[in-house]
């Protein structure tokens, strides 16, 4: 039995079934509340032995790894625990070996099913883990941040950070099931929240203008605790990254564009440590708005959509600028652009910039004159 048909043979079964179509390795998506209680039932027709490893962080494990290991085992699934801290901190090296070896002690076999329960941090550094382990074994994703529901838990990038900036060492390793609990998003930090928000906002910006739209009249209500619409901005942003990551898996084209904002947030990340300064999407938020604002400066979008980009992120509550980023006073073109050189999508000594026609119209190029780039950035890091 397949988990969609899972789904839909529970009279009780109240969540949404998405499919990521990969040939040979297609994975569904399941999006509802009340999941982590039915892990077990859920993820039995994935499972090749009944036995998973379950990998969650020190703020999740106090919260929700009890409800996770209690559904496993009473669905007959043996289950063994590893926590690692908390924090981006843990998409490191160091950290990954510490993980590795608790996997070997932990006895771990070929059909065993590594479970990441946790945010982006433990999908990334989990998978990786997975990816790598006895050369490749099965992982389930189960997201318990915003970000991860509408993102990270799709799609199959996995891998650390390294001295040299983000997601530089890693490996596409697809997930055998993704289990989106919307109704664990309630003990998330509403900072956390809103970082998760800039993902959700990324898809309207990025593809999808009606969505944006429908986001600049219900994200408030979306950020304050409607369930309802934080469960329709999950399925539409999965829905987004699923047909994307199906026509082009390993970004050798389309798939950059899930890139909107990010090589001026892995820029701004990098400057500021990779922690707890500026958050991935926070990082992400203000790389939008730049990229936006560059498209406008370069007469390619609009100047009234960039305007609303921007006005939409910061009414939500995100910080749109480099000035905004707290303790963090002194930034240097030089410095950003330099981080951006490194960036995964540099082709040739040329890097890659997802820019926008206009709001829902972004588009890959390497033809963007520097200066333009430089000048952006003075004016965005001025006081
Ligand atoms: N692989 C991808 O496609 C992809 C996509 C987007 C982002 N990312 C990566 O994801 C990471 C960011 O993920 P994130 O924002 O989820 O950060 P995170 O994993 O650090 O989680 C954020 C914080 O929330 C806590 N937390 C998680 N779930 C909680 C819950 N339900 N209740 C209370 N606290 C909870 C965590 O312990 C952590 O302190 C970055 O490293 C980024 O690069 C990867
Ligand atoms: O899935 C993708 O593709 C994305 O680009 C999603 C991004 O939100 C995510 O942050 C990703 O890790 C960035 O890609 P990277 O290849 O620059 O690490
Ligand atoms: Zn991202």
């Amino acid at each position: 039995m397949t988990a969609l048909s899972n789904a839909a043979s529970s009279a009780a079964a109240d969540y949404d079934t998405l499919s990521v179509d990969l040939a040979g390795r297609a994975y569904d998506i399941q999006i509802g509340e009340g999941l982590l209680a039915r892990a077990g039932m859920l993820s039995r027709p994935v499972l090749r032995q009944p036995r998973v490893i379950i990998v969650t962080d020190s703020h999740v494990a106090p919260l929700h790894l009890k409800t996770v290991e209690e559904s496993y085992r009473a669905a007959g699934i043996d289950t063994a625990s590893v926590i690692v801290p908390a924090g981006e901190g843990s998409k490191r090296f160091d950290r990954l070996q510490a993980l590795l070896d608790d996997l070997l002690d932990a006895r771990i076999e070929r059909r065993t099913t590594l479970v990441a329960l946790g945010g982006g941090v433990i999908g990334d550094l989990t998978g990786f883990a997975a990816a790598i382990l006895l050369r490749g074994i099965d992982f389930i994703q189960i997201p318990t941040t915003l970000l991860a529901q509408v993102d990270s838990s799709v799609g199959g990038k996995t891998g650390i950070n390294t001295r040299h900036g983000k997601n530089l060492v890693g490996a596409f390793h697809q997930p055998r099931l993704v289990l989106a609990d919307t109704g664990v998003l309630d003990t998330l930090p509403r900072r956390e929240l809103l970082a998760g928000y800039a993902e959700v906002a990324k898809y309207g910006l990025l593809g999808d203008a009606e969505f944006f739209a429908w986001l600049e009249a219900n994200g408030a209500t979306l950020v304050a605790g409607d369930m309802e619409k934080r469960r329709h901005a999950v399925k539409i942003s999965c829905a987004a990254k699923a047909a994307i990551v199906a026509r082009d898996e390993k970004e050798t084209g389309d798939r950059a564009l899930l890139n909107l904002g990010h090589t001026f947030g892995h820029a701004l990340e990098a400057e500021t440590g990779f922690g707890e300064m500026l958050l991935h999407g926070e990082a992400v938020a203000i790389g939008m708005v730049m990229a936006f604002d560059l498209s406008a400066r370069l007469g390619l979008c609009p100047a009234e959509d960039a305007v609303r980009a921007r006005r939409h992120l910061r009414d939500v509550g995100l910080r749109v600028s480099p000035l905004e980023v707290a303790g963090r006073q002194h930034w240097s073109v030089d410095k950003l652009l330099g981080h951006m050189a490194k960036d995964k999508k540099v082709a040739d000594g040329r890097i890659t910039f997802i820019l926008a026609r206009g709001i829902g119209k972004a588009f890959i190029t390497q033809d963007v004159d520097v200066q333009a780039v430089r000048d952006m950035l003075a004016t965005s890091i001025e006081s």
